[in-house]
C-alpha cells in the first residue's frame, strides 16, 4: 500500500545503506555468520526483554521475498548509489531456493525475562551456507528492539519504588498495577513508537491512555484488553465553561460519571482554591456520595512533591482521614489524587518520600507518565548493540571479537554463545563452551517461521518484580 510507517514495506529496502555493499566484503568462502544482541550496561543494572515478538511477525514471518520486491529494491539502490552494488543474485537465491522464507535463526531468551547487563538476549544465524550475508542485513531492524526493551526497563524500574512506597505505607499492593498511568501516545516519535513503547510500559502495569500500546498487544501478543482507563477531563472542557464557569464543569463532571473513578484536571485557574472551596465546598457532599469510584482530583503544574502534598493536605482537612495499619494516613474512599506532571524514574521518589515524611499512604496518589516514560529513551540509555561473534571460512570455525584499544566498554564476546540460568543466576558462555540443553535461550525464528508465540500474560509473569513475587509465594 505504500501507506506503510517509514514508506516501506519492503524488508529488502529495511536495512542502513552500507549493508547493501556488505555482501562483497566479508572473506571468500564465508559459509556462516552468527552474531548476538546485549545491553553492554547504562542506566540500569538489569533489563526486561521485550519487543523482539513484535519485530519478527511485523517484518520476518513468511514469504516476505518476492520478484516484485527485488525488482523495487534493486531500482532503489540502483539510484541511490549510482551503481550496481545490489545483491540481486542473493535475493533471488532466497526466492527461488528458499521461496522468499528467510533462511535465518534466531534464538532469544523468553519475552519479559529480566536479564543482567553484558548477557547475550538474542543470537542470529544463516541457515543456508550462500547466505551468510544475511544475518547482519537484519541487524538494523533487529536492534530497534532497544525501544520497547528501554521502556519495558525503565517502566519496570519504577514499579520498583512504587512498589516500596506501597509496601510501606500501605495495607494493600493489589492497586499497583494502577499506579502509573501512560500519557505518552502524544510524545511518542509515531503512532508505530506508541504502540511499541504502550505495550512495553504495559508489560509491567495496566494504566494507559496509549491506545496504540492496547492494540499492540491485542495483534502482536494475543492479548485481547491489556489495560483500562477512567473518564477523564482536559483543561478544555473545564475552561469551556468560563474561569467562572469552573464549579458547574466540575459538577458537570460528577453527575455525569457516576459509575467508577472519574479524574478531573483542577489547575485551570487556582487549585488551592478548587480543592479548598470546590471539591470541599459547594460540591463536597456531591463527592462524599460516591461509593462506586472516587472523584480523582489532578494538579498539573507547579512542583511536584510540594503540589501534591498541598493538595493532600487540603483534601484531607476538608474530606477527613483514617489512619491505616502501617501508621500513613488515607484520604476518604470518595477521593483520591493523580500527579501527570513531571514524573519519571528520577522525580517520582521524591514525590513519594515527601508524602511519607508527611505522613500520607502512597495509596492516595497516582501518577501519569508520558514524554519520559515513551520517548526520553535512546539507544544508549542501556548501550544496546549487536555484534558477529563467531563465523565458518573456508569450512573453519573462527571466533570472531572486535577490543578497540579505545574503549575496551565496547569489546564484543567471541565464537558461539549461550546462555545459562542457574540459581536464578545468568551466565552467557562465549566461545562454544556452553552445555546446548542448559541454554535457556529459544528459537524463536527459524526459516521465515515464528517457533514461539509469547502470551502477554507470561510476558507478565516473567518481569513481576520481586516484592510481588516474593508476596504471592507468601
Ligand atoms: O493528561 C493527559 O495527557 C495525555 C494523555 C492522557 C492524559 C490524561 N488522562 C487521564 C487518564 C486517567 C486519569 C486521569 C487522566
Amino acid at each position: 500500500a505504500g501507506l506503510e510507517a517509514g514508506g516501506t514495506d519492503n524488508i529488502i529496502l529495511c536495512t542502513d545503506s552500507y549493508k547493501v555493499t556488505h555482501h562483497k566484503q566479508y572473506p571468500p568462502n564465508t559459509t556462516n555468520v552468527s552474531s548476538y544482541f546485549e545491553s553492554r550496561g547504562g542506566k540500569f543494572p538489569e533489563v526486561c526483554f521485550f519487543g523482539l515478538q513484535y519485530i519478527i511477525k511485523r517484518w520476518l514471518c513468511g514469504p516476505v521475498v518476492t520478484k516484485e520486491k527485488i525488482a523495487e529494491a534493486k531500482e532503489v539502490y540502483n539510484l541511490h548509489f549510482g551503481q550496481d552494488v545490489f545483491n540481486e543474485e542473493g535475493w533471488n537465491y532466497i526466492l527461488e531456493k528458499h521461496g522468499g522464507y528467510l533462511p535465518m535463526r534466531i534464538k532469544a531468551v523468553p519475552e519479559g525475562s529480566i536479564v543482567p547487563v553484558k548477557n547475550v538476549l538474542f543470537t542470529v544465524e544463516n541457515t543456508d551456507p550462500k547466505c551468510f550475508w544475511l544475518t547482519n542485513y537484519f541487524e538494523t531492524l533487529l536492534v530497534q528492539v532497544w525501544y520497547p526493551m528501554t521502556v519495558a526497563t525503565n517502566s519496570r524500574a519504577q514499579k520498583e519504588i512504587i512498589a516500596k512506597y506501597l509496601d510501606e505505607t500501605s495495607d494493600s499492593m493489589a492497586l499497583l498495577p494502577y499506579k502509573l498511568h501512560d500519557f505518552g501516545f502524544r510524545g511518542t516519535s509515531s503512532v508505530e513508537s506508541a504502540g511499541i513503547g504502550g505495550a512495553a510500559h504495559l508489560v509491567n502495569f495496566r494504566g494507559t491512555d496509549t491506545i496504540a500500546g492496547i492494540m499492540m498487544a491485542r495483534k502482536y501478543y494475543n492479548c485481547k484488553m491489556a489495560g483500562e482507563s477512567i473518564p477523564a477531563a482536559e483543561h478544555s472542557t473545564i475552561t469551556t465553561w468560563g474561569s467562572t464557569g469552573e464549579v458547574e464543569a466540575f459538577r458537570n463532571m460528577i453527575e455525569t460519571f457516576p459509575n467508577g473513578p472519574v479524574a478531573c484536571v483542577s489547575d485551570s485557574y487556582n487549585i488551592w482554591e478548587a480543592c479548598e472551596k470546590v471539591w470541599g465546598g459547594e460540591l463536597k457532599s456531591l463527592v462524599m456520595k460516591r461509593t462506586k469510584g472516587p472523584l480523582v482530583v489532578r494538579p498539573d503544574s507547579g512542583d511536584p512533591p510540594e503540589v501534591v502534598v498541598k493538595v493532600l493536605a487540603i483534601l484531607g482537612d476538608k474530606f477527613g482521614t483514617t489512619t491505616n495499619k502501617k501508621g500513613y494516613k488515607l484520604l476518604s474512599p470518595c477521593i483520591r489524587v493523580i500527579q501527570g506532571d513531571g514524573i519519571s524514574y528520577e522525580s517520582l521518589g521524591k514525590i513519594l518520600e515527601n508524602m511519607k515524611k508527611n505522613n500520607w499512604s502512597t495509596d492516595n496518589l497516582t501518577f501519569g507518565s508520558g514524554g519520559a516514560l515513551l520517548q526520553r529513551l535512546d539507544r544508549d540509555t542501556q548501550k544496546c548493540a549487536f555484534k558477529c561473534s563467531y563465523a565458518i571460512v573456508n569450512g573453519k570455525g573462527v571466533d570472531v571479537f572486535k577490543e578497540p584499544i579505545t574503549d575496551l566498554g565496547k569489546k564484543s564476546k567471541k565464537g558461539k554463545l549461550t546462555l545459562e540460568l542457574e540459581d536464578g543466576k545468568y551466565t552467557t558462555v562465549q566461545q562454544g563452551k556452553g552445555v546446548p540443553k542448559k541454554d535457556v535461550l529459544e528459537t524463536v525464528f527459524e526459516n521465515g517461521k515464528l517457533l514461539k508465540d509469547y502470551s502477554f500474560e507470561d510476558i507478565r509473569k516473567n518481569a513481576e518484580i520481586a516484592l510481588v513475587k516474593n508476596q504471592k509465594n507468601s
